[in-house]
């Protein structure tokens, strides 16, 4: 969250131009996505029934089935950035990509699988006012800015998943796939993986919802891109159980977003919420969690003018002596209503480029939010300036910059949590949370950095194992990379004594389990991620990510004080068995794990029993049932139903 490492992480996995490999075998998939140009016609509406009419048809004229849904899954996760995803769902099918690309693809047994262009991205310069065919003749120019200000005058009730009831604001002009798009915004489903049923009839995206004339029972389906989730988690049973509690049990109500009638109602706030949702693979669904009516949208535009900040710090193509003036005046930004950076080319360019509706609404938040976002901006602008022409080199400029990306960020949302109130022992313990957060991405995201040019390790440590940042690439040299990479990391894990006395004292602050899940769910996935890159080589050859099964199961256990201690005892304890003793970081790692556990308190079960050893078969087992319940419960649901108020 508005920190440069996001950025960086992020940077060329969606332009589309700059292309770059992610893994080595013949089912490689190279970074980028094809140019196209969208014509006149292509609105967001008619792309998204294209893609859907695409997916629907296309395994009627040949190829196998599964195969379809994996390659339309792993678009998904493409498109998204999620490039790792994209593998691994690739890998799990065995497909072939003989040009890397998924444009055109083979399965095992030759069948060829090609995939047009308007499936795999966006066009290059989508019409900003476009007809759409699909809406009725009072409304067929609309602009992306008068749709949201479209009055809604249309309640429906919504059946999830046969989960829960949502009720929906529409326009009863509106088409199905505008919908959609609104129950999106509101639910964690994704346009393209919602099928919407009434009487029995699955409802075209370009009907109207006047015209569908709804007086009764009907239903939302949801994503095909799950299931491939339950094959990446096979050898992980505890994972298989997770993924199959949250998507069939109700367990994915514990991030239900909570927007009330009137932020629904207000255009600012769901553009920075649509915002949120296209700059933040990791906050967007916590932060639309937080059940404070006030809070959430504080936190959404802080996330939002902290990430417009951290473009600009990114974009390279903006001189020096202009980005520094900018960055140390961004927060005066903030009170200049027609303030816009129109040209930036940077993926997150949005935030820059509608700065006006981001600072619209901020300057609609209660002043004490204001003078919190204002001030960390301000503080936050000053360091980034800092830091442009300078290196990382000792590990107290990496504490100082990680200070600036992402503690300063810990400082405002506390700050935040308690309306403004400075609670001056919490500072030293919120700038561990973000710090915690940033050195994980940053140890993390070695071969995404360097392969675009820069790297974030400072220079003090890996100094002691290479000449250069990036001779840990090749092959003779990997082992002095792993000992770096160990290295780092255990400087990362001193943090964690920090971030647990935080989490331990936020009770007094608030009692608000929303906003113990959003400050703690980021956490445990840190130390996740610490355990997947700790000994491993996979860290100078590709992006590597914890699946999403191992998310779902850390999502559901991170509740409370004792679930989060478990899992950071547990994984403390599993790092602590894959030390090795030439490591010579061995003894400082194996020292700063026990505090862990020390301060965890916890009887840790023998976890690599609990988690890796699970017998096969009852991997299967578990496997075929969350299948078979997959297909029986989509047989159910398609006879329940919406009920329109
Ligand atoms: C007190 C408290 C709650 C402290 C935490 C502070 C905090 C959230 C800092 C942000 C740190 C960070 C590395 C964000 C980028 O994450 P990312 O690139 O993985 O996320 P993205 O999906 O938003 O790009």
């Amino acid at each position: 969250m508005g920190s440069c490492m996001s950025c960086r992480r992020d940077r060329g996995l969606l332009e589309g131009t700059e292309v770059s490999e992610i893994t080595l075998g013949n089912n490689k998939l190279f970074i980028g996505q094809p140019v196209w140009e969208g014509g006149t016609d292509v609105t967001r509406d008619t792309l998204e029934e294209k893609r859907i009419e695409f997916w629907e048809t296309a395994p009627a004229f040949g190829g196998q089935e599964e195969v379809w849904s994996a390659l339309r899954s792993a678009t998904e996760f493409a498109e998204r950035g999620d490039y790792s995803m994209a593998q691994a769902i690739i890998d799990g099918v065995g497909i072939i990509l003989p040009n890397g690309y998924l444009s055109q693809s083979y399965d095992e047994r030759g069948h060829q699988y090609v995939i047009p262009n308007y499936c795999l991205a966006r066009p290059k310069s989508p019409r900003r006012h476009a007809y759409d065919p699909g809406l009725s003749p009072s409304r067929k120019y609309i602009t992306e800015d008068e749709e949201l200000k479209i009055e809604l005058d249309t309640k429906i009730r919504i059946r999830l998943d046969g989960r829960k009831d949502i009720k929906l604001e529409v326009n009863s002009e509106d088409t199905i796939i505008s919908c959609k798009r609104r129950l999106s915004l509101v639910e964690n489903v994704s346009v393209s993986s919602q099928l919407w049923c009434h009487s029995g009839k699955v409802l075209k995206n370009s009907q109207i919802l006047r015209e569908v004339n709804i007086p009764c029972d009907h239903m939302v389906q949801q994503s095909v891109t799950f299931l491939m989730e339950f094959y990446v988690s096979m050898y992980h049973p505890s994972e298989l159980w997770a993924l199959f509690r949250y998507k069939y049990l109700g367990g994915n109500t514990l991030l239900s977003p909570q927007l009330t009638t009137e932020e629904l109602q207000s255009a600012d706030l769901m553009k920075c919420y649509e915002y949120l949702e296209l700059t933040s693979r990791s906050f967007s669904a916590v932060i639309r969690s937080i059940q404070d009516n006030t809070l959430r949208p504080a936190v959404c535009i802080f996330y939002l003018v902290l990430r417009a900040l951290d473009t600009i710090e990114d974009d390279m193509n903006i001189p020096i002596d202009d980005k520094v003036t900018m960055l140390s005046n961004f927060y005066t930004y903030l009170q200049i209503p027609d303030w816009r950076y129109k040209e930036s080319t940077e993926k997150d360019r949005i935030v820059l480029e509608d700065f006006p509706t981001i600072s619209r609404a901020f300057r609609g938040l209660p002043i004490r939010y204001q003078r919190v976002i204002n001030d960390i901006a301000g503080q936050m602008g000053r360091g980034f300036a800092g830091y442009l022409e300078k290196r990382i080199v000792t590990v107290e400029e990496w504490d100082e910059y990680c200070l600036y990306a992402a503690g300063l960020v810990g400082v405002g949302l506390t700050n935040l949590f308690t309306s403004g109130t400075e609670v001056a022992h919490m500072t030293e313990l919120s700038i561990g949370m973000g710090r915690f957060l940033q050195k994980t991405n940053i140890t993390r995201d070695y071969f995404e950095d360097t392969t675009q040019g820069r790297h974030f390790w400072p220079e003090e440590v890996w100094h002691k194992y290479g000449d250069t940042i990036d001779t840990f690439k090749q092959p003779e040299n990997v082992a002095q990379g792993v000992a770096c990479l160990n290295h780092l990391i255990t400087l990362t894990l001193t943090e964690v004594p920090n971030v647990l006395e935080y989490l331990a004292q936020l009770g007094e602050l608030t009692n608000d389990n929303t906003v113990f899940n959003f400050c703690a769910i980021p956490q445990v996935m840190a130390i996740a991620t610490l355990l997947l890159c700790y000994n491993n080589k996979n860290v100078f050859k590709k992006n590597v990510k914890i699946r999403k099964g191992e998310t779902v199961s850390l999502m559901q256990e991170a509740t409370s004080m004792k679930g989060v201690k478990t899992i950071f005892s547990e994984y403390a304890q599993l790092i602590k068995n894959k030390i090795q003793s030439t490591d010579p970081s061995a003894q400082e790692t194996a020292r700063i794990c026990n505090i862990i556990i020390q301060k965890c308190n916890i009887m840790a079960p023998n976890y690599a029993v609990t988690r890796y050893t699970m017998n096969s078969s009852v991997v299967l087992i578990i496997a075929i049932i969350s299948y078979r319940y997959n297909l029986h419960s989509r047989a159910i649901s398609s006879i329940q139903g919406i009920l329109k108020l």
